[in-house]
């Protein structure tokens, strides 16, 4: 029997109501302890989720914005921790989450690359064998050894980019990396997540493009409020998710219509109370 890759289970995570982003240790401490002495103050960006992804298959995530798409991704990176269930890997992951993140400003990209690719888990050989490629690949042969402090964020993407893509790890997480970089870099991009699905590699992919969307992955997870609404094709994931965003268009709509009529309404009362008080007033004169 094959074995899920990435396995969640009943996974969920709080964030106590306007805190800042965290994910390190002393951050979940303090929240825990936030937690405990404020109940009812917790916001659960997800709850209850449950889905198994097996090796080779190519998920897209959908959702509008602020539905725990990215949290999502962080929780199976591990970068976050969660307070409910489980999420499982079986396998390294290749994150391509926030891309110019992991930079240090004051090394050089040679320097970043060389420091980043060890976190990564790439060995000094493993480095050197692909440092022209991932060079070649950002387009910085001239800055490879300026500050990437003075790097644009679109060149700090494009080293992000060329630098995690080579790394041999099993599973792809996949943030909106292709909605950054000009045209002919989200081309090469794209040639590159395909090459890596033609390799088996597993791919989690959040994005608001259809076309992406559809062109990735087979399967897709829409996400509402921090639960899993549909789980299928990603044409239904997608279906789903333009029902619920008409749905809600709708609802706005009659809102605003309901609000227009009580202020005309209110208008039409005054204006009348208006003229009966303009009555009055030349019958005293
Ligand atoms: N570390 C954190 N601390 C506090 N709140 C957080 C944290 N991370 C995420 N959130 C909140 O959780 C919710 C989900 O955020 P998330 O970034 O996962 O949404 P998303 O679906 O990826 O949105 P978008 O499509 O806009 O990128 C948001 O309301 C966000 O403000």
């Amino acid at each position: 029997m094959i074995e899920p890759i990435i396995q969640a289970r009943d996974l969920g995570i709080f964030f106590p109501k306007g805190s800042k982003k965290k994910g390190r240790l002393k951050d979940l401490l303090v929240r825990r302890s936030k937690h405990d002495n404020t109940p009812g103050q917790d916001f659960w960006p997800l709850r209850h989720v449950n889905f198994d992804i097996f090796p080779g298959e190519s998920v897209g995530i959908i959702g509008s914005n602020g539905t725990g798409k990215s949290t999502l991704l962080r929780l199976i990176t591990g970068v976050l921790i969660p307070d409910e269930g489980y999420v499982r890997r079986e396998g390294r992951v290749a994150p391509l989450i926030a891309l110019s993140a992991g930079f240090s400003g004051d090394l050089t990209g040679r320097e970043n690359v060389n420091l980043v690719g060890s976190m990564h888990g790439m060995s000094r050989k493993e480095i050197r064998d692909k440092f022209d490629d991932i060079v070649d690949f950002a387009e910085l042969e001239d800055f490879i050894d300026t500050p990437v402090k003075h790097y644009s964020s679109g060149m700090k993407v494009r080293l992000g980019f060329a630098l995690i893509t080579q790394l041999p790890h099993p599973i792809l997480l996949v943030d909106e990396a292709l909605a950054v970089g000009d045209r002919a870099f989200k081309e090469k991009c794209r040639v590159v997540i395909q090459s890596l699905l033609d390799e088996g590699r597993t791919l989690v992919f959040v994005s608001h493009s259809p076309g992406d969307l559809r062109r990735y992955c087979k399967r897709g997870i829409y996400l509402s409020k921090g639960e899993v609404i549909t789980d299928g094709t990603v044409d239904e994931a997608l279906k789903s998710y333009d029902a619920d965003t008409d749905a809600k268009q709708a609802e706005q709509k009659r809102k605003r219509a309901r609000v227009a009529a009580r202020n005309k309404a209110k208008a039409e009362a005054e204006a009348a109370q208006a003229a009966a008080a303009g009555v009055v007033d030349m019958k005293a004169g």
